[in-house]
């Protein structure tokens, strides 16, 4: 018989009765739960949780379900999401001079690794500098940024993320700062990929922090930007080994493996509704 799965994603004031309420719920419209995480931050006193469920296709009305967990919504004060993994995201990639996030991101999409339709590349770079990149008929949009254009060109990036429908922005070493207003304005669906261990060496020049540091261990960390650069929330992190002998250029070479690895694990998680944000840290039901 066809089915059709669900994501349920919510957070609440903890309280007795949440889990009991979503299962007997599901059950009662005929669904199966698939897998179950939970999270409870005593710190915050918040709740946490991840249900991915399958309804028989003649009971798979998203809209119907929806309407059914108002109760529920009501009753515990849920912040909630119920959707379809079908339904992909559009997702905007920005890029900067460093292509390898660019090009690991659309080979990873192409496979079918990353359940997202890609509204369009943005770079502050011209076209000709990913000439070798087959962008597979993705628009691209070339805003080059200096002090003097900054905030009209982050005007037009706004109007082309409104007109393309975009849900999500990836920042694939994307390298100029966004002003407080489009970092508010993105709040909670724009990944970066910061190319070092966080809290460690924020800022453009990480390595050669980590360099000039001499520390033993570089990383990179994919988190949701804020106004405060590099400080938003943690949604993926690596490590690896380096050692004294390794040049500036050989941390940078060790480091683009990192920095592919943990944004593309990073936006997975996003994109399959494990990604929950908990004040200034995220919650992540990893898989
Ligand atoms: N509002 C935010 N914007 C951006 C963030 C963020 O966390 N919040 N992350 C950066 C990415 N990044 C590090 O991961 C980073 C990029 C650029 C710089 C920087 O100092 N840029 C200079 C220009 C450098 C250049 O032109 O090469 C600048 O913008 O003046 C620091 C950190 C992406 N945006």
């Amino acid at each position: 018989m066809d089915r059709k799965t669900f994501n349920l994603t919510l957070t609440c004031k903890n309280r007795p009765g949440i889990v009991a309420a979503i299962s007997n719920y599901i059950f009662e419209t005929g669904g199966d739960i698939e897998d179950a995480q939970q999270f409870d931050d005593k710190n915050s006193g918040h709740f946490f949780m991840r249900v991915t469920f399958s309804c028989e296709k003649h009971d798979a009305d998203i809209a119907r379900l929806r309407a059914g967990f108002m109760p529920i919504v009501e009753r515990f004060g849920l912040t909630w999401h119920l959707r379809s993994p079908l339904e992909l995201r559009r997702v905007m990639i920005m890029v900067s001079k460093q292509d390898h996030c660019l090009v690991d991101l659309l080979y990873r999409w192409r496979i079918g690794e990353l359940p997202m339709i890609i509204s369009g590349i943005v770079s502050n770079h011209p076209r000709e500098t990913y000439s070798n990149v087959d962008f597979g008929g993705i628009p691209f949009h070339h805003l080059p940024i200096d002090n003097t254009t900054k905030l009209a060109q982050e005007q037009k990036l706004w109007h082309l993320i409104c007109e393309t429908g975009t849900e999500m922005v990836v920042l694939a070493r994307y390298m100029q700062v966004l002003s407080d207003d489009l970092s508010a304005k993105l709040s909670g669906w724009c990944i970066n990929v910061h190319h070092s261990f966080l809290p460690g060496f924020k800022g453009a020049k990480p390595y050669h922090q980590a360099y000039a540091r001499g520390v033993k261990l570089i990383g990179a960390t994919a988190h949701f930007i804020t106004s405060d650069l590099d400080e938003g929330p943690i949604i993926e992190q690596d490590v690896t080994r380096v050692c004294h002998s390794d040049a500036p250029d050989d941390l940078v070479r060790k480091g683009r493996d990192l920095e592919r690895q943990v944004l593309a694990r990073g936006l997975r998680y996003y994109l399959n509704d494990r990604v929950l944000i908990n004040g200034t840290t995220a919650v992540v039901f990893a898989d």
